[in-house]
């Protein structure tokens, strides 16, 4: 049977644990494997060890897999809690170990043997079994340190050759080559702020008054963050959060740890997180993940639409749950259902490979409805769009047959980078979107942040609500700064193809009108600086129950309607939708939604404007057929959906 086991090392804050531990593995047990993230270090094995990661408190997190694990694990433990009875370590490491570090070695090894069984939020359908693959950051803590004068000079040196470490990792992340250019600007721009003396100096002040390197780099960067954040410009503005990451850098360099990254997640893994950033997540390399597990998120968070984009099996709200899988060897998921297997056995794993093996046939019966145009029985034809929130996206959606783009959410454009694109940048992104799905149309929705969408470069105020608060078309409105750059930007690219704008969280008219005022403005401005531009249609989304009660208005100033049911269901049930407590409030099929729905499309049809969707609820089957008979003309859903709301129409116009 195989088993997995969890190592907890403990030791002194300069050993370089981690480096340690695995280096004395690797002379221990000629027949242990070591593997950190893919990198097999010895190929030959009975065990595997991988680390997993050092803890805030110095622990080493390992696991050890296979059929010795457990006693190959002890027995290392028993070697490090008494090296004498062992292999030397100073001979066959080549001496590092630092002086009275056994004195401080507390190892325990955890067996986990027994099959674990978790139920979360299913996000994103789909079933998969793989290798557990927990990915926790640690929060970085100012050690608090008195120095004594004596140390002074010492802990200097420290902090400049966090400097070199930190300025050397950074060259070598723009030497790597497969960084896109605006990622190289991100990094070159942190490299400024390491390079910079303005943050070294006020660090150093701070030891040399007796105050530990890290505790130092904490004070300096804060000081240095906030005069960044009290300047009247938003651009640098967003510098102290370049201050902070930079701080983060040196922190890590001086504590001899390295950011965690996905870069290294192997082939087939099941990511585990307590929380992970949309942004994290899309930039992962995605191909590679089987599975995605986290603490945090519900069914329509940012995370379980990338998940749904990619087609990736996402269970997610887990809650302090997740943390029982930081020990798990394999994981089993059913982003359906939300149920989780750690360490499944024999009878578990057999059913998950059934199920997979089907759901892989089923996906090859659906290709046949890639190309299909649907119609509904009178022959109107049914758009099926795809929700999309990036460039990388396009191919998926191409693949799956979308005809068009009936959300892309520009969000994560601006929550990519630290400070906000540019008008000339939004234009090529844009135009390259319209142009790759011409002569079929691409609804672009203006940006939509606030509430669990922050933005650097963006002060958000404290909110009691974000959901309820300054977001969406309330803060563009607010920004002019932000929004006609981006309004520019698309009048420029609507000459490219036949594009469509529409306004999120809409809750007044006059917002519709405010909206449109700034347009014409941009138009003049364009049309005086001698610009190609082209006016585009201008819908809203009808996500707010204020939106829904005031349809009949706002159809007479827009030219289409695309619900959002995400936002919509949280806001007619009083449901969070982050919130796993509530998640069975947050059903799009409750009777209170479906009647939202139902008044949207009465009113858009009776104006005769068109009535889209664009909330994931889109792609339910069980609820298509209900939305085209309201009189929906498009639907627009995650690539992986469309193949299967293409069959469901197909059908339902044959029935
Ligand atoms: C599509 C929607 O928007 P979001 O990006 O907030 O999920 C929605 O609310 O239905």
């Amino acid at each position: 049977m195989e088993r997995s086991t969890i190592v907890r090392v403990h030791e002194g804050l300069h050993a370089r644990p981690a480096t340690r531990f695995v280096k004395l593995a690797k002379s221990f047990e000629s027949n242990i494997d070591l593997v950190k993230g893919e990198k097999s270090v010895s190929a030959k094995s009975s065990v595997k060890l991988m680390l997993l990661g050092v803890k805030e408190n110095d622990e080493v997190i390992v696991r050890a897999e296979g059929a010795d694990a457990i006693e190959a694990v002890e027995a290392l433990i028993g070697y490090l809690e008494n090296p004498k009875s062992g292999v030397d370590e100073d001979e066959q490491t080549g001496g590092d170990k630092p002086a009275a570090v056994e004195d401080e070695i507390d190892a325990v090894a955890v067996p986990l043997a027994v099959e674990g069984r978790l139920k979360g939020v299913g996000a994103s359908e789909g079933v998969s079994l793989g290798l557990a693959y927990p990915y926790f950051p640690d929060e970085i803590k100012p050690e608090s340190r008195k120095l004594a004068p004596d140390e002074i000079d010492a802990e200097v040196a420290r902090f400049r050759n966090a400097v070199t470490i930190v300025q050397k990792r950074m060259d070598a992340s723009l030497a790597a080559g497969n960084l896109a250019e605006s990622d190289r600007g991100i990094i070159a721009a942190l490299k400024d702020i390491a390079a910079d003396d303005t943050l070294a100096d006020e660090a150093i002040a701070l030891i040399r008054g007796g105050m530990d390197a890290v505790t130092a780099v904490f004070g300096a960067a804060s000081k240095l963050a906030t005069e960044f954040g009290e300047m009247d410009d938003p651009y640098l503005n967003a510098r102290a959060d370049d201050v902070h990451a930079v701080g983060r850098q040196l922190c890590l360099a001086l504590l001899g740890r390295e950011e965690g990254s996905l870069e290294g997640i192997p082939e087939g893994a099941i990511l585990i997180a307590e929380d992970i950033g949309a942004w994290d997540l899309a930039r992962a390399p995605l191909k590679r993940i089987k599975g995605v597990i986290c603490g945090h998120g519900g069914a329509t968070s940012h995370v379980a639409i990338i998940a749904r984009a990619h087609g990736i099996p996402a269970v997610l709200g887990l809650g302090y749950q997740v943390e029982q899988l930081r020990m798990a060897g394999h994981v089993a998921l059913d982003g359906g259902t939300g149920e989780i297997f750690a360490d499944p056995d024999g009878e578990t794993k057999a059913r998950f490979e059934a199920r997979i093996r089907q759901a892989s046939e089923e996906s090859i019966a659906l290709k046949v409805f890639r190309d299909v145009v649907p119609k509904r029985s009178d022959g109107v034809v049914i758009e099926v769009a795809a929700n999309i929130g990036s460039l990388e996206e396009i191919e998926a959606a191409q693949d799956a047959g979308a005809m068009g783009i009936g959300l892309f959410r520009t969000e994560l454009l601006f929550m990519r980078h630290m400070h906000l694109p540019s008008e000339d940048m939004q234009t090529e992104i844009y135009s390259t979107l319209a142009k790759a799905f011409a002569p079929h149309p691409v609804i672009v929705r203006t940006l939509d942040v606030g509430g669990d969408k922050p933005v650097a470069g963006v002060d958000f105020p404290d909110e009691e609500n974000p959901f309820l608060g300054w977001r969406g078309i309330r803060m563009c409105l607010d920004r002019p700064d932000i929004f006609k750059p981006q309004l520019r930007a698309l009048l420029r690219t609507a000459i490219h193809g036949r594009l469509k704008v529409m306004l999120p969280m809409v809750s007044e008219l006059s917002e519709v009108v405010r909206t449109r005022a700034l347009i014409k403005e941009c138009e003049a401005e364009l049309k005086a600086e001698g610009r190609d531009y082209r006016s585009f249609d201008l819908g809203v989304m009808i996500e707010t129950p204020a939106a829904v009660l005031i349809a009949p208005m706002l159809a007479k100033e827009v030219a289409f309607f695309s619900i959002g049911t995400n936002d919509l269901t949280q806001y007619v049930m009083a449901a969070d939708r982050l919130n796993p407590t509530v998640a069975s409030l947050n059903d799009v099929a409750n009777p209170a939604v479906m009647a939202a729905i139902e008044m949207t499309a009465k009113a858009g049809v009776e104006a005769g404007i068109m009535v889209g969707m664009c909330g994931e609820a889109a792609g339910r089957p069980d609820l298509i057929p209900e939305f085209i008979r309201m009189g929906l003309t498009e639907l627009s859903m995650s690539p992986a959906s469309i193949q299967r709301a293409k069959k469901c129409i197909a059908e339902l116009a044959s029935a």
